[in-house]
């Protein structure tokens, strides 16, 4: 029979301390590696419904901050700018992943992106203890922008032409974490509603940042059942045209390659809905998620993978 009174309370959740320690050590080196580099972080609006998953995220990014790496938030805010617009009697409607924008809707999105969701955010991290600042891409000329190519049918919906980039370095150097609100503007007082995933990869080129990641609420890019571990611009293409790659997604798979192309060489999708997925993909050997990568490194690659 077994010894109640001398047996050690069991708590199969935790891990053992050496396993701790390994695990903390593990992230020696990157720590070493990335200090004083800059990382951009794309935080999806998919990946911000849960409060608890919002606390992790904004634990991970405010210990990021803290061992000495720059990170620039950029964020979404899809879903709540829809609910805001629903309420006030407007429909959304979008167009390979971009919302159709006119002046009203424009109203709405500097309400609700510029407004509650990034005050929410630096709200968040000021309780984990980062110090965030909030910048809607009006403020200081953060982000100029143009009419969207497509802009016959998506409307007021802007490209970057120009980050202020000394702004967003001002603030790192500050220790502090910049949050922006993918909102842009023009000389002629136009302002412009900037799908996050292409502002985040022209504020990823023009900071030549270290790397770029993509919070949202998938754990990858998959093909059926598969979760991708790397995917290369030509299967991307594929995807996309076979309606494999679809919604959302598109401008996230589109800006990505931009940004490789660019020369930013770590760009990574993960999964906002799993606990500090930031921090393994970034402090651990097997990273998490679906890494993009350049065709020729496919030839020779994982990419056939699936994890
Ligand atoms: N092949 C794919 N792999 C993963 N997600 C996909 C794929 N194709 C479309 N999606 C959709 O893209 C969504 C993520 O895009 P989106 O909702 O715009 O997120 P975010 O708010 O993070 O930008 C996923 O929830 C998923 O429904
Ligand atoms: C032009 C365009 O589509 N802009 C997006 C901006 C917010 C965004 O990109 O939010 P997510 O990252 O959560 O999708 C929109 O209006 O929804």
């Amino acid at each position: 029979m077994e010894n109640l009174q001398n047996s050690e309370p069991k708590s199969p959740r935790k891990a053992p301390k050496a396993a701790i320690g390994q695990v903390l050590i593990e992230a020696l080196p990157y720590i070493r590696q990335f200090e004083g580099k800059t990382f951009v972080i794309k935080y999806g609006g998919s990946a911000m419904k849960d409060a608890s998953l919002k606390n992790s995220v904004a634990q991970n990014v405010t210990l990021l901050r803290k061992v000495g790496i720059n990170i620039v938030l950029v964020h979404g805010g899809g879903d709540a700018i829809t609910k805001t617009a629903e309420k006030l009697g407007h429909n959304s409607r979008f167009l390979h992943g971009r919302r159709v924008t006119d002046r009203e809707m424009i109203s709405v999105i500097q309400m609700t992106l510029a407004g509650k969701v990034n005050q929410d955010i630096v709200q968040l991290l000021s309780q984990h203890g980062g110090k965030a600042v909030g910048v809607s891409g009006l403020d200081a000329d953060t982000i100029k922008a143009v009419p969207h190519q497509n802009a016959d049918t998506l409307g007021l919906v802007g490209e970057v032409v120009h980050i202020n980039t000394d702004y967003i370095d001002l603030l790192c150097h500050a220790g502090l974490i910049p949050v922006i609100a993918p909102i842009g503007f023009d000389d002629t007082g136009n302002i412009y509603n900037i799908n996050a995933d292409d502002a985040a990869s022209s504020i990823a080129i023009a900071l030549k940042a270290e790397k770029l990641i993509y919070v949202s609420d998938v754990e990858g890019i998959h093909v059926g059942e598969r979760i991708l571990k790397t995917i290369c611009k030509t299967e991307a293409a594929d995807f996309i045209e076979q309606g494999i790659i679809s919604g959302g997604m598109i401008p996230k798979v589109l800006s990505a390659f931009k940004t490789l192309d660019s020369g930013v060489g770590k760009i990574h999708l993960i999964d906002g809905k799993s606990t500090h997925s930031l921090l393994l993909e970034i402090f651990t050997h097997e990273g998490v998620g679906t890494q993009f990568i350049a065709d020729q490194e496919s030839d020779q690659s994982l990419n056939s993978q699936s994890r």
